[in-house]
């Protein structure tokens, strides 16, 4: 086979071997040109998912709420204000998962709704719980649809972008396989609308990125990345040893059966240990612990956990389980990690020994602040 005619093939055994697939639709693949759902594009959508995917186990994560929100609400573009973007969500998602529900159900297929906010994929009790509902769904053969819970995140806790959320998901759920579904039909080595700009057939790994210009959101105006977005979440699958075809719904069925259509990331690592992933890429930090020079040695040669001892100073108002960043002492982040203790407890402890602490302060002040299962290092 030639080199061509071998990638072609790896696209496709990635493709038809793949069971467990999370399928992404930004909002201007289900949007009518005036606002509002296109109950059509929902449709044709479905049509597609349900007979292109037959055996196979199929996650949607769609976005759409606020667009879907918008005419019923009388307004005629994405307000800028988080309240009237979570009223709009509020009304478009029921909308929306009501249309899916209608939708599939001409084939004889239940739809669950799932809306997340990065909490359940940063703290281990959700994240497990979120993971559990969703094999459960696949299990009794509905179709979960998965959105952010825009009504209630805050800034603070927002995905932010569905790009993002559905590569998270993808890992959540164990997927074989990540498509993203635009309104363009790949990556460009600029912004499409540029004449003389071309689509990139597949991408190997990041070299194959470095030049192109990735631009933001395209005309229509309600979907909210852009490009950027949808190659961050491809980088993220990827990583994570998920492929990744991007490509418009309109040629989903044939992305879904493996012919070459759109882009193709290939996976760059291997399945990575569950949490970590969303520890460095979904979770939002609530606090700082800044690290002595042993402590950041032993966190980012990954010998070690984080002790009282090598803790200098302590920043942010957190409770014990949340994220926080851990920084040298030039500020930079190193690493993130769940802490184990209140932001309020740490300054009695800091740079102190654990057996110190223990004597002094009680047995269950002996423990790490951060333990080495709860860590994910970002620079080395
Ligand atoms: N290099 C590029 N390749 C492809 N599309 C690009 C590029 N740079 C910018 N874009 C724009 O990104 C848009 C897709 O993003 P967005 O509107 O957020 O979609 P969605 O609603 O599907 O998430 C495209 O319509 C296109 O105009
Ligand atoms: N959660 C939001 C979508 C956010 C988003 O990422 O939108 P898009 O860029 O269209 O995928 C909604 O449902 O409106």
């Amino acid at each position: 086979m030639t080199g061509a005619g071998e990638q072609q093939g790896a696209r496709a055994a990635a493709v038809a071997g793949a069971r467990r697939i999370v399928v992404k639709v930004g909002s201007s693949s289900l949007t009518t040109a005036g606002g509002g759902l296109d109950a059509d594009r929902v449709d044709a959508l479905v049509d597609t998912l349900a007979k292109a995917t037959g055996e196979k186990e199929v996650v949607l994560v769609s976005s759409g709420a606020i667009a879907a929100g918008l005419a019923p609400l009388g307004l005629d573009r994405r307000p800028r204000d988080l309240a009237r973007q979570q009223a709009a969500a509020s009304v478009g998602q029921g909308l929306l998962v009501a249309r899916y529900t209608a939708s599939f159900a001409r084939y004889g297929r239940r739809v669950g709704q799932v809306l997340l906010t990065t909490d359940d994929t940063s703290r281990r009790a959700h994240y497990r719980n979120a993971r559990r509902t969703l094999d459960q769904l696949l299990a009794m053969g509905a179709v979960p649809v998965v959105n952010e819970n825009d009504t209630v995140a805050t800034d603070e806790i927002r995905f932010g972008d569905n790009d993002r959320l559905a590569a998270l998901v993808a890992h959540l759920v164990r997927a074989d396989l990540l498509v993203l579904l635009s309104d363009v039909d790949g990556l460009y080595d600029g912004d499409p609308s540029t004449p003389g700009t071309s689509r990139i057939d597949e991408v190997t790994g990041p070299k194959d990125l470095e030049g192109i210009s990735i631009g933001s959101a395209g005309k229509a105006g309600v979907g909210t990345g852009g490009m950027v977005t949808k190659v961050d979440a491809a980088r993220i699958a990827a990583a994570a040893g998920i492929p990744v075809v991007l490509t418009s719904a309109s040629q989903a069925a044939d992305a879904l059966a493996g012919r070459p259509t759109g882009t193709f990331f290939h996976r760059t690592g291997r399945r990575s240990a569950d949490r970590l992933l969303w520890l460095a890429h979904a979770s939002t930090p609530r606090g700082a612990l800044t690290l002595d020079d042993g402590a950041v040695r032993a966190v980012v040669d990954g010998t070690g956990s984080l002790l009282p001892a090598g803790i200098a100073r302590v920043e942010g108002e957190f409770s014990a389980g949340d994220p926080v960043e851990l920084r040298d002492a030039a500020g930079r982040a190193v690493a993130r990690g769940l802490v184990a203790f209140d932001a309020a407890e740490i300054p009695q402890l800091l740079g102190r020994s654990t057996r110190d602490l223990a004597r002094e302060l009680g047995p269950e002040y002996e423990r790490e602040v951060v333990h080495r299962d709860d860590l994910v290092v970002l620079r080395r």
